[in-house]
């Protein structure tokens, strides 16, 4: 099975339908208010209509609560939860119980002391996404355009399905996934013109190298 690609942050209907277009398997919308990207429920809901099967329905959140989820899932029929901020082990597998969706836990890298944490939440969680570590003093905590070190990752036995993310760009796309071996890739920042402004062109260039054989 070749490599999936989440395109993430998608804010508006050009973008979303360039993602869908060129073969993203998972869209994400993400309901963080402090974010450039972030969406309304209600807005999530329009663009969701425009998502076939088989492309998956992703919502990132940071540390919700319940009512922050259910006010989402009331509007929008996601397929798959991400969570992005400090939720613990019980949280997420909390999460998972109460919504019955499968959940995406979000681990911050920025050396080796994080990797660890990859075993504890593949316990809990249904997919696993590796992302760089935001910067003690980042707004947001995923988002920022940093890789890590993916050499980090070279060997390392996952539990669960992952994705690979932080600072992937349509140029550096092939070298992560030849080194890491990633089963998916994640992007948000790397597929834009300005901060929460997707760029068509770019989606397409990013999923064509992301799906095509690595030799
Ligand atoms: O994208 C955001 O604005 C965001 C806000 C709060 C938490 C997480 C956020 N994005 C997380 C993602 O899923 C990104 O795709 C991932 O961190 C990679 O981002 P980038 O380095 O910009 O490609």
């Amino acid at each position: 099975m070749g490599v999936s690609v989440k395109i993430c942050g998608l804010t508006e209907a050009e973008g979303l339908a360039a993602a869908i277009e060129a073969g993203a398997r998972y869209v994400g919308f993400v309901f963080f208010e402090k974010s450039p990207r972030h969406v309304t429920p209600e807005a999530a809901a329009a663009l969701a209509v425009q998502v076939p099967m088989g492309v998956a329905k992703v919502g990132l959140f940071v540390d919700p609560d319940d009512a922050a989820l259910d006010r989402v899932l009331a509007h929008v029929p996601l397929d798959l939860i991400q969570l992005h901020g400090s939720e613990s082990p019980d949280r997420v597998a909390g999460i998972r119980s109460r919504t019955g969706l499968p959940v995406m836990k979000a681990i911050g890298v920025s050396g080796p002391q994080d990797l660890d944490r990859i075993w504890d939440y593949g316990l809990v969680s249904d997919m696993l996404l590796i992302d760089a570590k935001a910067p003690e003093d980042a707004v947001l905590p995923g988002g920022n355009g940093l890789a890590f070190d993916w050499r980090l990752l070279v060997g390392r036995q996952m539990l669960k399905p992952w994705l690979l993310a932080g600072g992937l760009t349509p140029e550096n796309v092939t070298e992560a996934i030849r080194l890491t071996r990633a089963q998916g890739v994640d992007v948000s920042s790397g597929v834009e013109s300005a901060p929460g402004v997707k760029d068509p062109d770019r989606i397409r260039r990013f999923i064509a190298r992301a799906t095509a054989p690595i030799l």
